[in-house]
């Protein structure tokens, strides 16, 4: 059974580096749906790297078959650990109901952290990131917006009723973002 805290927040929030800290001192391992679908874009012979980058541009979700896939088989490939850090996943209604079928008896959600942080800081952010990706600008990331509010805040909002989230506010710089971070941490291992 993998043990899997999920890591929500609008594009920029500060997921990917938090979630890097968190792998280097914590003993989770993380795993980006985001640079899964990438790298499967890229893959030599992929039968989706059309559709996964016409989503990654226009900021919509790619089917939750594709995504699911690639983070079972690397949960599958990884070595024992602590538990997997599910960066950017489940990002709407389909990623959730695909989730809770394919991963039914096989994973656990210890938590869901939430990054939560003003959309004009993200945009910033993201503008500002230099990795050269293809939905940094000003054009995808208002779409990438607007997926967040309409179908991932929601996919929160529904794991704040089940008292699975634990947010964190990460406008702040990060050390003390990532301080916080870690007592979420203690305290949810602290109760297992
Ligand atoms: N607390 C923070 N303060 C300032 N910049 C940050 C903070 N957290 C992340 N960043 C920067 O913002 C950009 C987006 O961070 P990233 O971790 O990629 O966010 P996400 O994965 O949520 O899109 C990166 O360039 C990162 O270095
Ligand atoms: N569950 C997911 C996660 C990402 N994607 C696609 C659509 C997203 O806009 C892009 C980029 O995701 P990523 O998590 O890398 O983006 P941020 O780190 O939040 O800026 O990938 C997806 O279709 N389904
Ligand atoms: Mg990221």
């Amino acid at each position: 059974m993998h043990n899997v805290v999920f890591v929500l927040g609008p594009p920029g929030s500060g997921k990917g580096t938090i979630c890097a800290k968190i792998q280097e001192n914590l003993n989770y391992v993380h795993l980006s749906a985001g640079d899964l679908l990438r790298a499967e874009r890229q893959r030599e012979g992929s039968e989706f790297g059309a559709l996964i980058e016409s989503h990654i541009r226009n900021g919509s979700i790619v089917p939750v078959e594709i995504t699911c896939s690639l983070l079972e088989n690397a949960m599958k490939a990884s070595g024992d650990a602590k538990g997997f850090l599910v960066d950017g996943f489940p990002r709407n209604e389909d990623n959730l109901q695909g989730w809770n079928k394919q991963m039914n008896g096989k994973a656990f959600i210890q938590f869901v952290l939430f990054l939560s942080c003003p959309v004009p800081i993200c945009i910033e952010r993201c503008l500002n990131r230099g990795q050269g990706r293809t939905d940094d600008n000003e054009e995808s990331l208002k779409k990438r917006v607007e997926t967040y509010n309409q179908q991932t805040f929601p996919i929160i909002e529904h794991f704040k009723k089940s008292e699975l989230a634990r947010e964190v506010k990460s406008e702040r710089p990060v050390d003390e973002v990532y301080a916080d971070v870690v007592n979420v941490f203690n305290e949810a291992n602290k109760q297992k």
